[in-house]
């Protein structure tokens, strides 16, 4: 029997390809003893344990990026951090660090490197986090989402798909989904979403103009994250909602996304073949361009700077795009040519190989 810890979290775009990873190892190992690392912050407090694992947490910590009083204590932390994970390692007798990226695998991977325990590392994003970047350096066994990822030792394995976007059935789903959203079957579904946290930019801009896509005959999905709610103005065919707990029906019904390009929810699109119109958050380290890069290329997605994306935008380019039929179609088929639907598979495969290896 192995225990594995998954340290990562944040975002729901850190947490999902953690538990799809973890949800796939457990399938493949039955007898797997998996706990999760993670903040008591992040969206995991509330995703981990509805989805069946134990969360033990770290406090956040944030590597100190200008000389301030928090850079100041930051050593000090660190220390308490990485000797509170040494201490969870040793009482939980965990074999195996998995780490996501974060503030939780941070002190993770530092405390796994001191017990000389194996390491495996998953990068979601094109542009690799500072944890990340650390753990690279530490262990062979890394997995990238994309193509060209700039770590030592990447190995590109996609991204680990929850298995019921995995393992989608559209036309089954698809019926469910209109359902619960209270859709219409005889309408296209343009799905509008921020990632976890939503998007300002995206949610003033659509419900500024929304008449002008349902005047097109299509009906909007809006997902606006609880930071920025949109009020509902009640029109036929608008439907909002602020967390979505069932991606993989929002997907099932969606024809087409307009939508930030967090990792996750690129690759979700792809892998089920939804065509997008991506407007990147404009801040990190530019990673969210870089992300929709691929989709791009290929023609399943077309980029929208992030000050382009006006209520005027959505009043006078959608529609014309929403209108084009034929050009959707043709946008779905190239999105799905750059859909990765085995990411999970691939990066158990990894983490087994990590743990194989074994101590270092
Ligand atoms: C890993 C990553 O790139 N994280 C970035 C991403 O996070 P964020 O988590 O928001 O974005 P992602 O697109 O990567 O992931 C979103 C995830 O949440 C799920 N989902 C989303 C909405 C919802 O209502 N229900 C739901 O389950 C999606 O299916 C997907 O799995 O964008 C943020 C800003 O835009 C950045 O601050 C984050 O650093």
């Amino acid at each position: 029997m192995t225990t594995y810890l998954f340290a990562g979290g944040g975002t729901a775009g850190h947490v999902n390809p953690l538990l799809a990873t973890a949800d796939r190892l457990r399938e493949r190992e039955p007898d797997a003893v998996i706990l999760v690392l993670g903040t008591a912050e992040g969206l995991e407090a509330r995703l981990v344990p509805e989805r069946g694992y134990e969360l033990l947490t770290v406090p956040r910590l944030p590597f100190p990026r200008r000389p301030n009083a928090d850079a100041l204590r930051f050593p000090r932390r660190w220390r308490a951090s990485v000797d509170r994970v040494r201490a969870l390692l040793r009482e939980h007798r965990v074999d195996v660090v998995v780490g996501f990226g974060g503030y939780a695998s941070a002190p993770a991977y530092a405390a796994a490197r001191k017990e000389r325990l194996p390491i495996a590392v998953h990068e979601q994003n094109a542009r690799p986090g500072i944890a990340n970047r650390l753990a690279a350096r530490w262990t062979r066994h890394v997995g990238v989402t994309f193509t060209g990822t700039p770590l030592s030792h990447a190995r590109v394995v996609g991204l680990p798909l929850r298995a019921e976007i995995e393992r989608l059935d559209r036309p089954s789903a698809r019926l469910a989904g209109l359902e619960l959203f209270g859709l219409d079957a005889g309408a296209p579904v343009l799905l509008v979403t921020g990632g976890s946290t939503g998007a300002l930019r995206l949610n003033r801009s659509v419900a500024a103009s929304v008449a002008a896509l349902l005047g097109t005959g299509w009906q909007v999905l809006h997902i606006t994250g609880s930071r920025s709610p949109v009020d509902d103005p009640g029109l036929a065919g608008y439907r909002i909602l602020e967390y979505c707990d069932r991606m993989d029906l929002a997907l099932a019904v969606a024809d087409l996304a307009v939508s930030r390009a967090g990792a996750a929810t690129v690759c979700e699109l792809a892998a089920v073949g939804i065509p997008a119109v991506f407007v990147p958050y404009p801040v990190g380290n530019g990673e969210q361009a870089l992300n929709a890069r691929g989709a791009v290329d290929a023609g399943g997605a077309v980029l929208v700077v992030d000050a382009a994306f006006t209520p005027e935008y959505v009043e006078r380019e959608l529609p014309a795009l929403l209108a084009d039929r034929a050009r959707v179609a043709d946008m779905a088929a190239r999105m799905a040519s750059v859909g990765v639907r085995d990411g999970a598979d691939r990066m158990v495969d990894l983490v087994l190989e990590a743990r194989a290896a074994g101590r270092r």
